[in-house]
């Protein structure tokens, strides 16, 4: 089988004008994602260097050499631009006007000009150097990127690869030299660019995606005033560690904290001053935790806990510091803050969220009636009444 350049080169023109078209339509109809939009640009741009290097064919030579090129170099450096953006990075203006400025200077000099061997040098050294910039903007944000990463990379890495070997076989045309295997290699260019670009637009955009996924995700799983997982998000996770408790034969302990006369401190200070109790108290709360314990806000002023391998004495602990910290924080309004705490643990609640809830809900709501700023433990085992700290 064969394929003929000016055939290739027609529909190379057409895919990267229609994906360029598409791509330029998903970042305008989107939330005009930038790492999109230079895409789009990375791709009509190359439509428009395949058109210009097409001429060729025409007698337009120059035309061909010098302003395809330049706009080839463009559409390389958009490409970097995207992933550099898609990184959280600004583009960098120099650095994409570089290699198309950076071309136009050496066709001022006619050596240049006239060897084919030196512009393909040149052209695909270039193209490495913007390939290599782009795969490294991905590499280097690649822990905080949070979403797949690799098949980007891997077209990346295996373009720039393609031109690093084209520096050291590609002759180009030898004059009175039948131009078969320059025709062959270059046809081949053309159809790996193309199927590069293609892919590339393809990743870029799940990358996006992927990323608008999770954005969306994690902000319906957080409470955006203390930056700590909501309720859903507590009986997500929480679920999940019990089941995981379970398994172990790991006990676990539920503590429900509600802070002591909220409405009054808000209707003595205003919103603001109570938002920042609430802060307040996630703070404190948050830093008792660790890593495998969940812990979120639940309700208005209710927020949960769930302490993984603790037992009535270690929850009660972890209670108590909590307590005893929150009430000396200083605060507008002295004496205001203080928080009550109900506690339920796996001993007498077995590993079903719903009833150690409910449990610890009882246990909170004795310590309220017990005057606040306490903790209570679940009355519910045979004769375990509940007990008081402070
Ligand atoms: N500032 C602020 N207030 C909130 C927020 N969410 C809920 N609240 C308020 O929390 C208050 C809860 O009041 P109550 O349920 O009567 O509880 P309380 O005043 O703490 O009384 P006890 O729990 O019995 O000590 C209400 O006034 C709510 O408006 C919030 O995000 N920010």
């Amino acid at each position: 089988m064969s394929l003929s350049l000016p055939t290739l080169l027609l529909v190379d023109l057409y895919i990267l004008a229609l994906v360029g078209v598409l791509m330029f339509f998903a970042w305008y109809g989107g939330r005009r994602e930038p790492t999109l939009g230079y895409m789009a640009g990375m791709l009509l741009l190359g439509a428009l260097s395949t058109f210009l290097i097409a001429l060729r064919s025409f007698g337009l030579e120059m035309l061909a050499i010098v302003a395809g090129n330049v706009v080839v170099m463009l559409s390389c450096a958009l490409l970097w631009t995207s992933m550099r953006v898609f990184a959280g990075r600004a583009p960098y203006w120099p650095g994409v006007a570089a290699g198309a400025v950076l071309w136009l200077l050496l066709c001022l000099w006619p050596a240049f000009l006239q060897s084919m061997v030196a512009r393909i040098q040149v052209h695909s050294a270039l193209t490495v150097v913007y390939c290599l910039l782009a795969a490294a903007e991905l590499w280097r944000s690649r822990r905080r990127l949070e979403v797949p990463l690799r098949p980007t990379l891997a077209l990346l890495l295996f373009h720039a690869g393609f031109y690093t070997l084209r520096i050291f076989v590609d002759r180009g045309a030898v004059p009175g030299e039948p131009s078969g295997t320059y025709t062959t290699l270059f046809t081949l260019l053309v159809f790996e660019t193309m199927l590069v670009a293609v892919g590339l637009a393809f990743t870029t955009l799940t990358m996006v995606k992927d990323r608008a996924e999770l954005k969306f995700r994690s902000a319906a799983l957080s409470d955006p005033l203390t930056g700590i997982g909501n309720r859903r998000a507590f009986m997500d996770s929480g679920e999940r560690l019990l089941r995981l408790c379970a398994e172990r034969g790991e006990p676990v302990a539920l503590l429900v904290c509600d802070l002591d006369n909220f409405k009054r401190l808000n209707d003595a200070y205003g919103h603001p001053v109570g938002d920042r109790a609430l802060q307040e108290f996630s703070r404190i709360t948050a830093s008792r935790m660790r890593r495998q314990d969940v812990f979120g806000r639940i309700g208005g002023e209710e927020f949960a806990c769930l302490l993984t391998g603790a037992g009535t004495e270690a929850a009660c602990q972890v209670a108590e510091r909590i307590r005893r910290e929150f009430a000396e924080v200083p605060f507008v309004g002295e004496g205001l803050l203080s928080v009550s705490i109900g506690v339920a643990t796996s001993e007498e609640g077995g590993y079903e969220l719903a009833r150690l809830l409910s449990l610890a809900d009882q246990a909170l709501y004795l310590a309220k009636a017990k005057g606040r700023n306490r903790i209570e433990l679940s009355a519910s085992r045979p004769g375990h009444e509940g007990r008081g700290h402070r």
